[in-house]
């Protein structure tokens, strides 16, 4: 509903009423001149030719303060719009003879006392608020080096020049309108694309992610760049914020603000936001030179330029400075920090209508609307004599001043032009500065020129070419942008979204209901139909115009007739929901009763129950504790149990020890019987002997009496019967002793009968006449011993230093055996060596010897077969050795020898019983253990 207003308004400039009256802030009413009307071919699709309004460039004058005050000055500020120029006698044009005083007229002139506030409000407000309403606008800063450009574009660290105050009013102005960030996207091309949310949000944690690996800046709420700004210089977060707010908004549309910084240096183009050209190596920026390109609107841009999206003034703000920062700037004689570049800061305002349901941006191009605010800190100019300057410095003067001159060559044919009419090409491209901002001044935006001056004598050169260049500028007249309609649809949608918004949370919030049920369709209510047409009239008799304009509104009041009737039709359907609404209502409250009573009551048996449940819950703890102390008991007595059996286990073991014991003694025991009847029996056999032998001797008498009467043939027949008959007898009785030595007979369990049996017998006569005890398996030929011996001496056997050796050849070590096997497999015979006291200081060793014989098992097994004893007595005690012990001594080496196995068995029976009684614990413990263990599981049998 904003078109009438607006149509109005754009009759009015049509039929020649200046709209400037309007801009209430900027430059003083009396100072403006009435806008040219220009004469300039549009095509408008129809190729009529259209009249334009145009507008003067706005020059205006800012003098800065100087040093001393009695310093001698050459500018005098004559009034607020004129100054006055007054050679001095060190001056150019004093020396030629042309000296004079000039005055020079502007729109306004500043003094030393203007303030950056000031400064701001009358020359910048007004394009910010241009900008606002989307139209471009140029504002740049011309005068000599060190008269202040930069001062007033940029400001000091306490006064902020116009460019962060512009910031300040354009985001203080969109607040409640800004897009969230990323729904605007540049496409690279100087234009925009938008994107949804669900993109936008996505864009954001992406931004964010990069910004948790990069430092903090000082205020903690945007990324530091790693060249921000040193202590000394300006603070984004330390300046003071100006309040000023700008109310001219589309309600319905979003805003984005997007920054780019580029400087042009001896006439090549650079974009100081560029973060891919940072030298790590040389801690500086390489920047690489842009090229510049018009786009599809034959608008000029930086190509690749970075463009950032700010959210607040402090963060575009932060940029600037972190362009600054690769500003170039050098210290010449005229100025410590003189800028060496021309540098240009766009604030780029995107705007673009919320959808017809005021909920999100609108995704058509064409609505997006695109303005900008250039700011430009021009170069100063300065003449190569004063300055002093050479090498890069001098060059970078050159090209300054050529860029200016360019300038100033530009605005000269511009002019020349426009008065004259004249079709004259206007040289932009000759350098990077004039093509850059070609577009304004070829109409595409509003431009204002700060002409700074540096009142000292020093500079009145300098200055009068300023002048000069100023007073060309005003001449100049700037095509009035065209209004854009930067909404077509119906206003009010972005605050029937809320309010719909709003209503539905209530909904949900009220009744419970899930939100998706409820319809989001703004458009139903507040879409009007579409788009009224243009009301541009652009003919005073051009008809069609008003007939579009009726026909639209006639459907726009038959489209309210029809949102009318719809509305009556809902309000009657709200008005039957309300009433069933309140008989539910009515309902609801005789159920809400019945409901509390039943609620009473059952609160009623709930306490009931509770009693009982905490008495049910003190029996329960009762019983638990009972149930506790029992398991305590169970758990006793089962230990106890537990005891007893292994006790049982212990005494059945001991018992079953016992047993075995037992068991081995009484075979032993029954071994020994055996042994003792064998050798009862062979003594009875020897005596049988010995009287067969006398019988034998007495058969010889009687043989030989035979013989003697032999003669007698009768006799002696009868005693060859005799003969006959004892013969037989006698054979009858060697048969029956050959019974009582055989081997089996005398065979026992521990040594082998069959092994004695074998070995001849050796009977050797003593000096005495007795038989000597010699035992031949004892000799062993050292040349043909092939036996191999395991060696058993348990402990440290006690050196005897003795000629005695048992002769081993080959043999082993009991306990450097390393398997089973070695003793399987290759020992044929067992040695183990006991040595001990035999109490009267003398050393008893002896050693049983056995043969290795393999167990039915596929194990070993020993069986003792000799035993030889070395007692060492001292002289001394020879009387008192032991009865026993010399018996059994002697009666193992010096026992009967009647020949055959006989006397062995006899000497074998003596050492088994001193191997017995001696050492059989011994050899039960030590020989046994010992052999099973180095066997393992091979055990052998006990021998
Ligand atoms: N109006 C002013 N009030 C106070 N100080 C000022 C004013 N104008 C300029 N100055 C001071 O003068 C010095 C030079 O100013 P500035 O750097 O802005 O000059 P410039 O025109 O940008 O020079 P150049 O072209 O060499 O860059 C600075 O220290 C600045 O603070």
């Amino acid at each position: 509903m904003d078109c009438l207003p607006q149509a109005k308004r754009l009759l009015l400039e049509k039929f020649g009423t200046p709209s400037r009256s309007k801009t209430s802030v900027g430059t003083p009413a009396s100072s403006k001149r009435p806008a040219t009307r220009i004469g300039r071919i549009g095509n408008n699709g129809n190729n009529l030719k259209i009249a334009r309004v145009a507008d003067p460039i706005g020059v205006f004058c800012r003098v800065r303060p100087w040093g001393h005050s009695d310093e001698e000055r050459c500018v005098k500020i004559i009034n607020e719009k004129q100054i006055a120029l007054t050679p001095p006698d060190t001056s150019m044009a004093w020396k030629l003879g042309t000296a004079k005083e000039m005055t020079y007229s502007f729109e306004c002139v500043y003094g030393p006392d203007a303030d950056q506030q000031t400064i701001f409000e009358n020359i910048a407000l007004p394009l910010v608020q241009n900008v606002m309403k989307g139209k471009n606008g140029l504002l740049f800063a011309y005068g000599v080096t060190g008269s202040g450009k930069t001062y007033t574009m940029s400001g000091g660290p306490n006064s902020s020049g116009v460019m962060p105050r512009c910031l300040d009013v354009i985001f203080n102005s969109i607040a409640s309108n800004h897009a969230r960030k990323f729904i605007f996207k540049p496409d690279r091309m100087n234009g925009f694309d938008t994107q949804s949310q669900a993109d936008a949000m996505v864009d954001k944690q992406r931004e964010l992610n990069t910004i948790t690996k990069t430092p903090r800046s000082r205020n903690g709420n945007t990324r530091m760049p790693a060249w921000s700004a040193t202590p000394g210089d300006i603070d984004a977060s330390c300046r003071n914020r100006d309040p000023t707010v700008v109310s001219i908004l589309q309600q319905d549309s979003l805003y984005a603000v997007f920054v780019t910084y580029v400087e042009i240096y001896n006439n090549f183009v650079y974009d100081l936001l560029d973060e891919g050209c940072f030298d790590d190596r040389t801690k500086k920026f390489n920047l690489q030179s842009k090229m510049l390109r018009e786009d599809g609107n034959h608008n000029v841009y930086v190509n690749g330029v970075t463009e950032v999206e700010c959210s607040s003034s402090e963060e575009a703000f932060e940029v600037f400075l972190r362009g600054q920062k690769r500003r170039k700037q050098a210290h010449t004689s005229l100025n410590t920090e003189s800028s060496r570049s021309h540098a240009i800061f766009n604030i780029r305002v995107i705007q673009a209508p919320l959808d017809s349901n005021g909920e999100e941006v609108t995704e058509d191009k064409s609505l997006i609307c695109i303005s900008q605010l250039s700011l430009v800190d021009l170069a100063g100019s300065e003449r190569y004599g004063r300055t002093g300057a050479t090498g890069d410095r001098l060059k970078e003067a050159g090209n300054i001043n050529n860029s200016l001159m360019s300038l100033r060559k530009c605005m000269d044919i511009l002019r020349e032009n426009q008065q004259s009419g004249s079709t004259k090409m206007v040289p932009y491209r000759d350098t990077k500065v004039t093509h850059y901002l070609k577009n304004y001044f070829e109409g595409e935006g509003r431009v204002r020129m700060i002409i700074c001056l540096n009142p000292r004598n020093e500079d009145y050169d300098e200055n009068l070419h300023v002048m000069s260049f100023a007073e060309l500028t005003r001449e100049i007249v700037v095509t009035r942008p065209v209004e854009k309609k930067l909404d077509p649809m119906t206003p009010g949608r972005r605050k029937a979204n809320e309010i719909f918004k709003e209503a539905r949370r209530r909904i949900v919030e009220d009744i419970k209901i899930d939100e998706s049920e409820i319809p989001m369709d703004v458009n139903m209510v507040y879409g009007l139909g579409p788009p009224l047409p243009s009301c541009v009239m652009t003919k005073s008799e051009e008809e069609g115009l008003i007939t579009n304009l009726r026909r639209a509104l006639e459907m726009r009041i038959k489209g309210r007739a029809e949102l009318a009737k719809i509305l009556t039709e809902k309000r009657h359907n709200f008005r039957i929901r309300l009433i069933d609404a309140e008989r539910d209502v009515e309902t609801m409250k005789i159920e809400t009763t019945n409901l509390k009573f039943r609620v009473s009551q059952l609160v009623e048996e709930k306490e009931k129950t509770e009693r009982v449940l905490q008495v049910v819950q003190f029996e329960k703890n009762e019983q638990e504790t009972r149930a506790d102390e029992l398991e305590k008991e169970n758990r006793a007595l089962k230990e106890e149990l537990e005891n007893c059996r292994m006790e049982i286990r212990q005494k059945e073991l001991v018992h079953l020890k016992d047993k075995e014991q037992l068991k081995t003694d009484l075979e032993l025991q029954k071994e020994l019987n055996e042994l003792k009847a064998d050798r009862h029996l062979q003594r009875e056999e020897a005596k049988l002997r010995a009287s067969y032998k006398n019988k034998d001797k007495t058969f010889e008498t009687i043989r030989s009496l035979i013989a003697k009467a032999e003669d007698d043939k009768p006799r002696r027949s009868r005693s060859h019967t005799r003969r006959r008959s004892f013969s037989e007898s006698m054979s009858t009785t060697s048969s029956e002793a050959d019974f009582i030595l055989s081997p089996t007979k005398t065979r026992s369990r521990v040594i082998s009968a069959s092994n004695i049996l074998d070995v001849p017998p050796s009977p050797i006569k003593s000096r005495s006449g007795g038989v000597v005890a010699a035992n031949p398996r004892s000799y062993r030929s050292r040349s043909s011993d092939n036996d191999r011996w395991i060696e058993h001496t348990p402990g440290q056997p006690i050196k005897s230093g003795t000629v005695f050796q048992p002769v081993m050849k080959k043999k082993k070590s009991l306990s450097r055996l390393t398997s089973a096997d070695e003793i399987v497999n290759k020992a044929s015979k067992y040695c183990l060596n006991l040595q001990q006291s035999d109490g009267d200081g003398g050393l008893e060793t002896k050693l049983y010897k056995g043969d290795v014989i393999p167990s039915r098992t596929g194990g070993a097994q020993v069986v003792f077969n000799d035993v030889e004893i070395l007692k060492q007595v001292s002289p001394s005690n020879v009387q008192h050795t032991s009865p026993s012990k010399k018996r059994i001594s002697s009666s193992a080496f010096l026992g009967p020898m009647t020949g055959g196995g006989t006397t062995l068995v006899g000497k074998l029976v003596e050492t088994y019983d001193e191997f017995d009684s001696v050492t059989g614990d011994v050899l039960a413990e030590r020989c046994a253990t010992g052999i099973g263990h180095q066997i393992g599981s091979k055990r052998s049998r006990r021998t």
